[in-house]
């Protein structure tokens, strides 16, 4: 694994610190290490994915560096051997460039870019994307179709050959009737044989290096667009984020939709179609006249399954929507299985399921039998071909424009020719429904991502202090200002209670301050800078959280406090055993490699509180916030919690407590009390507490 040191060292990373330093002054290694998951190599898809997640765009392409316009200076060019360096500068006819290795600037001739071939294209605004490719809109669905191009051709010229090969067999047969069966022509018949099979062995090798390169190029498709929607699934942000979880789960399936588009089966369907005119070609060569038969069929095919697009469409999008709804009840259920059980719900749950699938079922029913008929009234309509060019050649034969053994072949030809075009009528359909399901992505894709473009990066360490500046927010839905109008000051090392009634707005408080939401009116700062300025990720870097509901993955207690940022041995013990998890780790017989279960299933509610609070002090954040800490503990293990809290964190850090719980407050020397959003009292602890209890309605 790459430690700091190596990683300070590494050229690439070096490289891509000295274009976000560019755009965002002095960025740290320790954010730019932030934005990656370590390994033992810091490669170009690392490099990408941290130039993306300071929200810049980055195309990767494989082009000279002389071809690179200024407007994308500075970049990341390769060269040879794939070694990094910074492209800073372009002049008339010099370049300077930058070694990473040695920090040193190079002055080169324009020639000399040439040897670099392929280049990392960063820029910030989106008018170099147009500049590039002007469906910037649906960049995640077109940029890696684009970077692949080069295999696109490779898979055409592959296509052109297997498709004149396909003709080897009919004109085979028709050279066997025309010459070696009147003449008794063994010679050429082995000859020919000989010549055919040859053909059809480079078939099968063709066709087996096309579907090889297809399977390749549908797997890297199928990564990066499965990467991009997780990405943004994870990173959308919280106020844009209206979906259930249905439907964000079916946004997977219908993009499962699109791959399978993509797949072999799909685009050997696609690309087979040259071979459409290519037979007829040979058709019209042989006979005029009945080349135009395959061609008015193929003209009534695609007409048709044009027709039957519509009402398809117009049911998938249907389908689409209520497996939405199907997914979100499923999740729904199963999470609340509990609640189900306990409520005696179930007969209703079941009601309520018997018509989702009702209902889904009845539409997949009226899609299905729609594709059957178009399949049908094809299949038919294909037949038809064969019977109409038999007929006519028969009249052809007769008026000797036509060999028997040409009969054969065009009759061949013609039903063979007509494959494709059933295939692409049913693939008509399917474009349809796929274009959907793109566009229904595509909203998604297109909704705001927390890493915002004006952000400020490389912040750094945050001493901790908090300012909340006439701050107001409401939700969307609601017309009432869940705060509103709050100002208040906390300064670094200060430890702070927030206190209220249920529903006064404390959590919406630490939403603000974690950046989850935006204040409607009114600025945050930490520090000196507002936070609306800041990288989401630096926030949290420097504030450790520890909410009212924690979330426990499924897996070891040391991955769930270490979260993807490795802690050593020592400090893991350290971290356990301040907040109380020693005893159940030596007792669990499994160290800290104890599985928690689904969502901490494995463990008590404490606990799975301790776990969030170990994860939180972990990264030893300047500050800390606490939602209800010991909410779910027994008195003893939340006396000796605070205690340990109390004289444990340390002079410097800031730390907030929201709680219900008395016991809890003992943690901080002043107390804000929020009610209706406001902040109704805010001074020493003990004066504050004093005062609410002589009020006849407290508020604690
Ligand atoms: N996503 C949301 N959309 C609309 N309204 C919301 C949303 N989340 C919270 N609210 C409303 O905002 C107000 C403040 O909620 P908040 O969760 O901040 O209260 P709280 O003080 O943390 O309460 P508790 O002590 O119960 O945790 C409540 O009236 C709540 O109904």
């Amino acid at each position: 694994m790459l430690t700091e040191d190596t990683l300070k060292k590494d050229p690439l990373l070096k490289c891509v610190k000295h274009v976000l330093d560019f755009y965002f002054g002095d960025v740290s290694f320790k954010s730019i290490s932030a934005f990656f998951i370590k390994s033992d190599v810091f490669d170009i898809p690392h490099a990408k994915e941290v130039l993306k997640s300071f929200k810049l765009n980055v195309l990767q392409r494989e082009i000279k560096a002389d071809a690179i316009q200024t407007s994308f200076l500075p970049c990341i060019i390769f060269d040879a051997k794939d070694n990094p360096l910074v492209y800073l500068k372009k002049t008339k006819d010099r370049a300077t460039i930058l070694n990473p290795t040695d920090n040193k600037e190079l002055e080169i001739s324009l020639d000399g870019l040439k040897l670099y071939k392929k280049a990392l294209l960063i820029f910030r605004d989106t008018d170099h994307i147009k500049q590039m490719d002007s469906d910037e809109k649906k960049s995640w669905f077109y940029e890696p179709l684009r970077a692949n191009w080069r295999v696109y051709v490779e898979i055409a010229i592959l296509t052109l050959f297997i498709n004149i090969f396909a003709l080897a067999i009919p004109l085979f047969i028709m050279n066997i009737y025309n010459r070696v069966v009147p003449n008794q022509a063994y010679e050429t018949l082995f000859v020919l044989a000989s010549g055919t099979l040859l053909i059809l062995i480079f078939d099968i090798i063709l066709k087996y290096a096309r579907s090889h390169i297809i399977e390749n190029v549908s797997k890297d498709l199928g990564l990066f667009w499965e990467e991009e929607l997780m990405r943004k699934m994870m990173l959308i942000d919280t106020e844009h984020d209206k979906y259930m979880s249905g439907s964000k789960a079916n946004l997977f399936k219908e993009l499962q939709l699109v791959r399978d588009f993509f797949t072999n089966k799909s685009m050997v369907q696609i690309i087979d179609f040259p071979f459409f005119i290519i037979a007829i070609l040979v058709i019209y060569l042989l006979s005029p006249i009945i080349a135009i038969v395959p061609f008015i069929f193929a003209v009534l095919i695609i007409l048709f399954n044009f027709l039957m697009q519509k009402p398809i469409s117009k049911l998938s999008k249907n389908s689409s929507e209520n497996l939405q709804l199907k997914y979100s009840f499923i999740y729904e259920s199963i999470q609340g299985t509990q609640s189900i059980k306990l409520n005696n719900a179930t007969p209703t749950r079941l009601h309520l399921w018997r018509n989702i699938v009702a209902f889904a079922d009845g539409i997949g029913m009226r899609i299905q039998s729609l594709h059957t008929l178009s399949m049908n009234v094809s299949q038919f309509l294909l037949q038809l071909v064969v019977i109409i060019v038999v007929i006519l050649g028969v009249f052809e034969i007769s008026e000797k424009n036509l060999s028997v053994g040409a009969l054969i072949a065009v009759t061949m030809l013609a039903s063979r020719a007509m494959v494709p075009i059933v295939s692409l009528s049913a693939i008509v359909i399917r474009v349809k429904e796929m274009s959907e399901s793109i566009d229904r992505i595509d909203e998604f894709m297109s909704k705001p991502t927390e890493d915002k473009e004006s952000a400020e990066s490389g912040v750094g360490n945050l001493k901790g202090r908090v300012e909340f500046k006439n701050v107001s927010f409401s939700f969307d839905e609601s017309k009432h200002k869940a705060i509103d109008n709050v100002s208040f000051m906390i300064e670094a090392g200060e430890r702070v209670g927030i206190i209220g009634q249920t529903g006064a707005g404390k959590s919406t408080l630490l939403n603000l301050l974690m950046g989850l939401y935006k204040p409607t009116s009114g600025s945050i700062y930490l520090d000196n800078h507002d936070i609306s300025t800041i990288h989401p990720v630096e926030i949290r870097q420097n504030i450790g959280i520890m909410p009212q509901e924690p979330f426990l993955f499924n897996a070891t207690i040391k991955e769930n406090i270490e979260l993807f940022r490795p802690i050593s041995k020592e400090r893991m013990l350290e971290i356990v055993n301040f907040v109380g998890l020693g005893d159940l780790i030596k007792k669990s017989g499994k160290g800290d490699a104890f599985q928690v279960g689904e969502r901490g299933s494995n463990l008590s509610v404490g606990q799975r509180h301790l776990v969030s609070l170990a994860r939180a002090i972990a990264s030893q954040p300047a500050m800390l916030i606490l939602d209800e800490p010991t909410s779910g503990l027994d008195i003893g293990l939340e006396k000796r919690l605070i205690d340990k809290l109390k004289s444990g964190l340390g002079t410097d850090k800031t730390l907030i407590v929201i709680t219900h719980r008395l016991a809890a407050l003992e943690l901080v020397d002043r107390i804000l009390v929020i009610n209706e959003g406001r902040v109704v009292a805010d001074g020493p602890r003990d004066k504050v507490l004093e005062t609410l209890r002589n009020q006849p309605k407290g508020t604690q």
